[in-house]
């Protein structure tokens, strides 16, 4: 291994979003995979199940325990929720270190983790090495919501369509394609995780509605706001322009953008912004694809800016 390259184990490698994680350190100049895990995989060579991936390297089945023993500075945690805190105490128990990313929802309300959403909080990382990268209608919610936080006039209602990849591999009806077919399931309609994941980084309340859909990838957020004083139209595109212009990977856009347009794309595009009469009610559209600004791309931005180097590294622009 080149020393120049920071080394990275991703625990959870079978996973939708473990592959689209491969596939990205495959093409970053800085990293390369120390391990991959998988129990179901173990044994077999990663570019058989990635392309992408050119080298020798197969699955494993570690231990939880034996993972510092690994060596990995980076340790992306890629496994379904509830299962990250075994890993974590592995790595505290043996006094090692490593930057972890979590992508599961066990660390999003702890204080002591740095929450990785850059777009809205690159400007609270204190160099923490633990982070918890955000959910992915999460990430849609807040970024509809963010520039309006101030001129609320009641909670946002927030409708989400999610394609089944989000559902992750493990079989259940949300992620069943015959079940699915010609179909629109809804589920978690109050309380789901990402509704208060949303309310407690925003500091206000969100109201989710998620429903999953036949489409493999991609997910859209349709977000109502209340205002709490008549806007205009040009005066809300304002606000997102001003917030997100800079962003490489948040496009506003004038009309409400389609789920089909985001697949395997890295951005998040966010329009609409259709006004009631009054000017005091707006509906904000956005789309991303939840496996990629949803979970892998995002914990890159994260990873990049964890090692110092540009947080768009490796990330493709379109
Ligand atoms: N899918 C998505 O759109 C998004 C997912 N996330 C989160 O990212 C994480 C991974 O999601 P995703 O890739 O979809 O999940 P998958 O279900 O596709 O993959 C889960 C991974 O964990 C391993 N695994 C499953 N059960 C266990 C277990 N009991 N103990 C140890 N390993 C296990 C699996 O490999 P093996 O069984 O071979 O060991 C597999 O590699 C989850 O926490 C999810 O909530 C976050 C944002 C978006
Ligand atoms: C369609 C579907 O089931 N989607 C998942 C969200 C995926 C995600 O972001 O997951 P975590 O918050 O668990 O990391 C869900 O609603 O639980």
């Amino acid at each position: 291994m080149a020393d120049s390259k920071k080394s990275i184990g991703i625990v959870g490698a079978r996973g939708h979003t473990g592959a689209e994680l491969i596939r990205l350190v495959a093409a970053h100049p800085s990293l390369e995979l120390a391990y991959v895990s998988s129990r179901e995989l173990d044994g077999q060579r990663v570019d058989a199940h990635v392309a992408e991936y050119r080298g020798d390297l197969c699955y494993s089945s570690p231990a939880h325990e034996d993972l510092p023993g690994l060596g990995a500075h980076i340790v992306v945690l890629a496994l379904p929720n509830g299962k990250a805190a075994a890993c974590v105490e592995a790595f505290d128990a043996a006094g090692k270190d490593p930057v972890i990313v979590d992508l599961s929802a066990d660390y999003r309300f702890d204080k002591q983790w740095y929450y990785g959403l850059p777009e809205l909080t690159r400007g609270k990382w204190r160099g923490e090495k633990r982070i918890s990268n955000p959910g992915c209608y999460a990430t849609a919610i807040q970024l509809s919501i963010a520039p309006l936080k101030d001129v609320l006039a009641a909670p946002p209602v927030c409708f989400g369509v999610s394609g089944y990849s989000g559902a992750g591999t493990t079989p259940s009806d949300k992620n069943n394609p015959e079940l699915l077919r010609d179909n629109l399931m809804p589920y978690a309609l109050t309380g789901h995780v990402h509704e208060k994941e949303a309310s407690w980084h925003l500091g206000i309340p969100v109201e989710f509605m998620p429903h999953v859909a036949p489409h493999f990838r991609g997910l859209t957020v349709t977000t109502n706001l209340y205002l709490s004083r008549a806007h205009k139209r040009e005066d809300i595109q304002a606000l997102f322009q001003h917030r997100y212009g800079s962003e490489k990977l948040v496009r506003v856009v004038d009309e409400a953008p389609w789920v089909s347009r985001i697949a395997g794309k890295h951005h998040v595009e966010v329009g609409g912004f259709a006004m009631s009469s009054d000017g005091k009610r707006v509906v904000v559209v956005a789309t991303l694809d939840n496996l990629l600004k949803g979970a892998a791309t995002q914990a890159m931005q994260n990873i990049n800016r964890a090692i110092g180097v540009d947080e768009y590294t490796a990330i493709p622009a379109h």
